[in-house]
Parts: structure tokens; sequence; C-alpha cells
């Protein structure tokens, strides 16, 4: 099931809208570090309003994809697009102003540990925007009261605040200036559900009140489904057949449950199944490996 060259009309009730435009395109992109090829022959396209999940188990290269979604890892082939642009043949202040309409929220925040939290999320404005230090103060405000926080964090270090507030101040900081796409790098991992749900709440809202695209890398079952509307699942190149899409299904995130893949399928109920099989082949074909790795 794939949709990379129509317009996708989303059926789920958290779809947001979209013009059609396409605003990510991605053609051909393999990435290869020494020997070891992680993505191969990716391409498919991103329309503004989307919130796309990108989904696939540990290692099969969805943070070097989101990555190369910022030009923060170049492609060994292929070429990535923003609005058109081709992000890898831009020089560094044309990609530095590009940039600044793209807002990334890292896995572990990425706050400056030395800055408070009110400097954290000022930053960004004071880098790209000229304005007095009291509009500076109203956007800081505003965003943190949109992720739910007390002004009270303001003052506070990152090192003072727990790691689900980081989580929201990382993402206020990456909404300071309003950027058009946001990129989210497992954006619910190491959190309890409780915590979850609420950057989960706090990801629909933010498409509710800004027109933003989104991306976002998870493992997260619930996040994939109740954030997003459309689903891309990558697969680990070592375990494809010869041949195979790296991408196992590409359609809308409630419906998923009913791809044809039975790897799909597995990954979205968390059985273990064709990877115990795999272990143990992998077990039959070097029988002492095992014993071998746990005597060092
Ligand atoms: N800069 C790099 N140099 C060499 N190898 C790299 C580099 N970045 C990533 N890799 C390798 O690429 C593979 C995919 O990594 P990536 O972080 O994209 O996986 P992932 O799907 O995001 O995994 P996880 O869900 O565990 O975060 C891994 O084998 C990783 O070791």
């Amino acid at each position: 099931m794939t949709y990379a060259t129509e317009p996708h009309v989303s059926p789920t009730a958290t779809a947001a809208p979209t013009d059609g435009h396409v605003l990510v395109e991605v053609d051909h992109l393999t990435v290869t570090f020494g020997r070891q090829t992680v993505l191969r022959d990716i391409s498919l396209q991103i329309r503004r309003g989307e919130t796309v999940a990108i989904l696939g188990e540990s290692g099969c290269g969805k943070t070097v994809f989101l990555k190369t979604l910022v030009a923060l890892q170049r492609p060994t082939r292929g070429k990535v697009f923003f609005d058109g642009q081709d992000l890898f043949r831009l020089n560094a202040a044309e990609l530095a102003q590009l940039r600044t309409r793209m807002g990334f929220v890292f896995q572990n925040a990425a706050l400056f540990d030395s800055m408070t939290i009110g400097e954290n999320i000022a930053f960004p404005l004071r880098q790209h925007r000229q304005l007095s230090e009291d509009e500076i103060q109203a956007i800081v405000r505003a965003r943190v009261a949109e992720v739910g926080l007390p002004m009270s964090v303001l003052r506070k270090k990152p090192g003072e605040i727990s790691g689900g507030m980081r989580k929201r101040v990382g993402l206020a900081r990456a909404l300071a200036l309003e950027p058009e796409l946001m990129l989210y790098d497992e954006p619910t991992t190491g959190l309890d559900p409780i915590m979850s749900d609420v950057i989960n709440e706090l990801i629909l809202r933010t498409r509710r009140q800004h027109p933003v695209t989104s991306v976002i890398v998870t493992h997260d079952m619930r996040t994939a489904t109740k954030v997003c509307d459309r689903i891309v699942m990558l697969y680990p190149l070592a375990r494809l057949k010869p041949g195979e899409s790296q991408i196992l299904y590409d359609g809308p995130a409630a419906e998923i449950e009913k791809a044809d893949d039975r790897r799909v399928i597995q990954f979205v109920r968390g059985e273990a199944g064709e990877r115990l099989m795999e272990m143990a082949r992998e077990e039959n074909n070097h029988p002492h490996s095992a014993e071998e790795s746990a005597h060092g």
C-alpha cells in the first residue's frame, strides 16, 4: 500500500488537512557507513500538513533518515528536497536560513545545561530573529504555556527538572520560530505511559494550533496511531530478502493492522515470532557463536 505519488487524504479522525503541496521529497536515498548500508534507495514525499510516523525496530535507520531531512547526515546517493530546494546543494548560509523553517526535537532534549530554561527557549529567537527583549520574553512565555509548564521553570536549569519536563522544554524550543516542519526523534522514549501521553497530546495540540508538517521517529505504536495520520515502516536491510523495498508499509496509520506483510503485523502487535525463528536459524548456522561471545 503506497500513495507516494497521490495526494494523501487520511481517513483518521486526527488527520491534518493537506493542500497537496510536497514539502519534503526524498529521492532514491542511500546512506552507507563504511561497509554497512543503513538506508537503501528510499523514495517518499511528505505533503504539507501531514504527520508521518517513521516506525521500525532498533537499528533500521530511522534516526539516520531523520538526520538526512535536516542535512545533518549526507546521503551516499540520492537527494533530499525541502520545499523544492535540494538540501545538499545549498551553501552553509542558505542551509542555516532553511533550517529556521524546521524544528528538531531531539531524543534527549539536547538542552544547553549551563543556560536556564528561559534562555534555552529564547536561544533560536536571539540567533535568527531581530526582536526586542520584551518580544522575546512574550514568545518564550507563550511557548512555555503551550507545552503546559509553569512559568517557574523559566529560571531553572535543565538539570533541575524531570526528564518529561525537559522533553516539553525541547518541544517549546523547537516551536519558538514557528517552524513549518517539525522533526521528532523518539519523543516518548524513556517516559512513563502518562507522560508519554502528555507528549502525544502536546504534539496533537501543536498541529491544531500551528499549520505544521511533522515527521516523528518512534517505536511507540500509541504515538504512531494516536498522533500520526500516516505511517512509514522501515525494516533493517540485513534482514530483507533480495530486491525487497526497505519500506514495508507506507499508508494510513489507521489501517496498519490490515497490512498484508506479517512482519508489519508482528511489529504492531509486539510479537517476537519472526525474530525468534531468525535467531534460531542464526544459532544453527553459527552454533558456537553465543558460547564464544559469552566467553569473550
Ligand atoms: N555516524 C555513523 N557512523 C557509523 N554508523 C552509524 C552512524 N550513525 C548511525 N550508524 C549506524 O546506522 C544504523 C542505524 O542507526 P539509527 O540510529 O538510524 O537506527 P534507529 O532505527 O534510529 O535505531 P534506534 O531505534 O535504536 O534509535 C546503526 O547500525 C548505527 O550503528
